[in-house]
């Protein structure tokens, strides 16, 4: 059986190493704080993934789960080299960017009657079929287009051949743990093992397969076969929004050495000493958060303990980047062109 490091341990090991990023620990004890009043509000709880976003579905059936999937089977590499001409896409009178373009294009698919989310359907789609379902109203592509045709293929084939079609069956045989559906997936379907190698060390990060746990988690409530028991497991998804977002929130540090190349587009390879340094401190640094959180609470004589994981924490983080594009513009995101985030 292959042995799948711990993204949590990793992320603390390269923390402990790291050269051009550093965690800065009281500035991750004032963003704890900061997020004191705001975790028992709606938009910090696992209901806000269906009543904050419109474009995820709103039942928790198979079809749901199966939406989840392909989803985030896809869900890498939205950004464009010139911020003003980028990958985009129009549902229901609205334009959508980045990752909810991805989600626009699936659920503008099914409207028009393409199965896309069957694994009967996206295991054998052509090239030309992937490129339709996914086109953009600009000029402007999805990127990695043929990298993403070889995973619905691969990815379609697997749940067929072992999973009886649906990733439902995955979630299933996982009993209710998070771990054990994070290696399944990991065993099973090659494209989520998001690893690399630190003072040559394995390290992993499992961002899409992270994802993949914390949303089927989300739409299918927190209920029935999605109640793990376990998903305070799961650390943040290391993608290239959140580091932005906690430099910008000042709880993480870039070298100005970094911080040049970030600022001069500079792009990097995955597996690069300074990419592995910005996406494990950035898995650390939430962990610290997280934790620090949960001290707030007990001191206040509030366990919070089902409201307060690395999941919502990132859903948060990521969300509230989202809306504060503006004041983040100073802070440059890592680039990097691969198909784990
Ligand atoms: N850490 C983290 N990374 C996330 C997500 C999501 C989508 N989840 C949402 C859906 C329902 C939940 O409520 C979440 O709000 C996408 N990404 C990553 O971001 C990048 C795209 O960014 P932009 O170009 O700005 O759209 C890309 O690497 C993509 O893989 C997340 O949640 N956490």
């Amino acid at each position: 059986m292959e042995v799948f490091p711990s993204p949590l341990e990793s992320a603390k090991f390269i923390a402990e190493h790291s050269k051009d990023v550093s965690v800065d620990e009281e500035g991750a004890r004032r963003v704890a704080e900061s997020l004191f009043d705001k975790v028992s509000a709606a938009e910090f709880g696992l209901a806000g993934w269906k009543s904050l976003h419109e474009l995820n579905p709103r039942a928790a059936d198979k079809e749901a789960v199966d939406w989840v999937f392909l989803v985030d089977t896809l869900n890498f590499s939205f950004w464009s080299e010139q911020e003003e001409c980028k990958y985009l896409v129009k549902y229901k009178d609205k334009t959508y960017s980045g990752y909810w373009s991805l989600c626009a294009a699936v659920n503008r698919a099914l409207d028009d009657g393409i199965p896309i989310t069957s694994a009967s359907y996206f295991a054998t789609m052509t090239l030309d079929q992937v490129r339709h379902v996914f086109r953009s109203d600009t000029e402007v592509p999805l990127p990695l287009i043929e990298e993403r045709h070889r995973m619905l293929n691969e990815s379609g084939i697997v749940l067929l051949e072992k999973f009886g079609g649906s990733f439902l069956t995955c979630v299933k045989m996982s009993e209710k743990s998070a771990q054990k559906l994070l290696h399944l997936i990991l065993e099973n379907f090659p494209s989520y093992r998001d690893e690399a190698v630190f003072e040559k060390k394995k390290v992993s990060f499992y961002k899409r397969a992270q994802i993949l746990v914390a949303d089927t988690w989300s739409v299918l409530e927190g209920k029935g076969d999605g109640s793990f028991d376990d998903i305070s497991s799961l650390t943040i998804f290391a993608d290239y929004r959140i580091p932005q977002v906690l430099v910008h929130l000042k709880a993480m540090k870039y070298s100005e050495k970094l911080m040049k190349k970030l600022r001069e587009g500079t792009l990097f390879q995955s597996g690069d000493k300074e990419e592995v340094e910005i996406r494990g401190c950035s898995i650390w640094c939430c962990a610290l958060i997280c934790k620090h959180l949960q001290e707030v609470y007990q001191k206040k004589g509030r366990g919070m303990h089902e409201k307060i994981n690395a999941v919502l924490l990132d859903y948060y983080l990521w969300d509230y980047a989202r809306d504060h594009r503006a004041e983040m513009k100073d802070i440059p995101f890592h680039r990097v062109r691969c198909i784990y985030y």
